[in-house]
């Protein structure tokens, strides 16, 4: 069984993603990959260090292939666990193509939670930073969720994960976040029966509160947050006024989920595939008041409202249609959109990391400050942007905005002022009030 393990684990160190950019110039490879695990010690030792597990993978590269004696030594405390200890050699002959050496350290909140149960996996695959890219996930739960924490980092570690070198999980999002590049804040209390959007605003707002201050705290300078916990514009501005040492460029609310949405309807209506749908903007809050932009979007690179002559669905239906595909899911379903949104996450991302076709553009709820189109700086608002590929963005100029576009995108915009005043006392300003439009406003999910 032990050589069948042994095995498996040299052939997955021969696939053609394995390999290191430092060894390049060696004559002989020395993979060492240890799992320092110390989940169960940590279990033992209660969650007073807020860390239940804990893994470390280390690769050695070297001419003359050091024997174990040589290698660099392990940090206090830790062991190495199971297959993890095994070291192998790799041939000059069987040496794949390079790794980047780098890892990418993500942290993720609501880890326990349904979102996260499909993004984990996606991550750890390298479907955002691709096949050469390991990575590092740093795992935030609660009391709550410690025992099913510990259950998915348990998934993870049977998945076999070439490029996954290291999972921490934890309560304490200032041991969670320490060094994150990446942060994506999914975890958030429901809206429950009864409950009004003003308490789901506080008690949320004083979660993403506290983490903003852990991420200013601890985390990589220049850590991107992605804020998917609802309501997640003003969960994403809170987040961003407690961190002031990270760049507010670096804040995004998640609204992808919502154009893939929008894409989707329009390709439908047109009877095209939707990869022939493009510059689709979701303008404003992540909430009913939403505008999907049909007047600047594109099918097979000709303007929607060219291609889809039915100006009446787009006016009447298409809009509502994306502003309530959440709720609708979750009547049909049960429960909220959870492997969609974790692929609009992934998508998200990608678009940070990769350049933006040209001419084209994607959404995400970012910080309006010095926005083109005469919207309040100070919300995190959906805007149509563009990346290079290097984790920064810029916002798409000169898009048209006719009367149809320019109502709806007023009433969203006033929305998030109204939630910005009700959070006053989470983001350092004073007198706040609730008075939400409308008496009150939904989430997608909520109808
Ligand atoms: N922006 C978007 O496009 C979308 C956003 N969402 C939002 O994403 C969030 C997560 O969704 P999903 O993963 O399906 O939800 P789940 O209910 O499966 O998980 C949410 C996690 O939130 C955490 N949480 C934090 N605080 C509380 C609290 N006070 N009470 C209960 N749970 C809490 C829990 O983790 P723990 O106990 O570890 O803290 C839980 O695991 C929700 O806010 C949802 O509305 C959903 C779909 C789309
Ligand atoms: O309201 C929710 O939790 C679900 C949601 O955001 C969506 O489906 O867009």
């Amino acid at each position: 069984m032990a050589a069948a393990v042994a095995a498996s684990q040299a052939a997955l160190f021969k696939s053609p993603f394995q390999s290191l950019d430092s060894c390049d110039e060696q004559k002989s490879v020395k993979f060492r990959s240890t799992f320092h695990g110390s989940r169960r010690i940590s279990k033992a030792a209660g969650w007073s260090r807020h860390l239940l597990a804990r893994q470390q993978h280390r690769i050695t590269c070297s001419v003359n292939a050091p024997s174990p004696a040589q290698a660099p030594p392990l940090p206090k405390g830790a062991e190495c666990y199971g297959v993890f200890c095994v070291i192998y050699d790799l041939k000059e002959e069987e040496k794949p193509k390079s790794w980047k050496k780098k890892l990418v350290r993500v942290a993720v909140s609501g880890a326990a939670g349904t979102i996260s149960n499909h993004l984990l996996f996606k991550i750890a695959s390298g479907e955002v930073f691709g096949p050469d890219q390991p990575v590092a996930l740093n795992l935030l739960g609660s009391e709550r969720s410690k025992e099913a924490l510990e259950g998915v980092a348990m998934e993870l570690e049977d998945s076999l994960y070439p490029l996954l070198r290291e999972v921490i999980i934890g309560i304490d999002p200032y041991e969670v976040f320490r060094d994150a590049e990446w942060a994506l804040l999914i975890g958030a209390k429901p809206r429950g029966p009864g409950m009004e959007r003003a308490d789901l605003l506080d008690i949320n707002g004083q979660i993403f509160a506290a983490q903003g201050r852990a991420l200013n705290e601890v985390a990589s300078s220049n850590v991107k947050v992605v804020v998917v916990g609802n309501p997640c514009n003003t969960n994403a501005l809170i987040c961003m006024k407690n961190a002031p040492r990270i760049p507010s460029k670096n804040f995004h609310a998640l609204t992808r989920l919502d154009e893939n949405r929008a894409k989707c309807q329009l390709a439908l209506k047109a009877g095209v595939f939707y990869d022939n749908v493009s510059n689709v903007t979701i303008w404003g809050n992540h909430s009913t008041t939403q505008v999907p932009d049909f007047l600047n979007a594109k099918i097979n690179g000709r303007p929607v409202k060219e291609v889809i002559t039915d100006h009446k669905w787009l006016e009447e239906q298409f809009t509502p249609t994306v502003q309530t595909r959440g709720g609708v899911l979750i009547k049909k379903w049960g429960r909220s959109s959870a492997a969609s949104t974790a692929v609009s996450i992934v998508d998200a991302m990608k678009s940070l990391v990769q350049p933006t076709p040209p001419g084209d553009w994607f959404s995400s709820g970012v910080y309006a400050a010095g926005n083109p189109y005469g919207i309040d700086g100070d919300l995190v608002f959906s805007l149509p942007c563009r990346s290079k590929g290097d984790g920064d963005y810029e916002i798409v100029p000169g898009l048209h905005i006719d009367k149809y576009l320019y109502e709806r995108i007023k009433k969203s915009e006033d929305e998030l002022i109204a939630e910005r005043k009700c959070v006053a006392h989470l983001i350092g300003e004073e007198n706040g009030f609730c008075d939400l439009p409308g008496g009150d406003t939904m989430l997608p999910g909520e109808q």
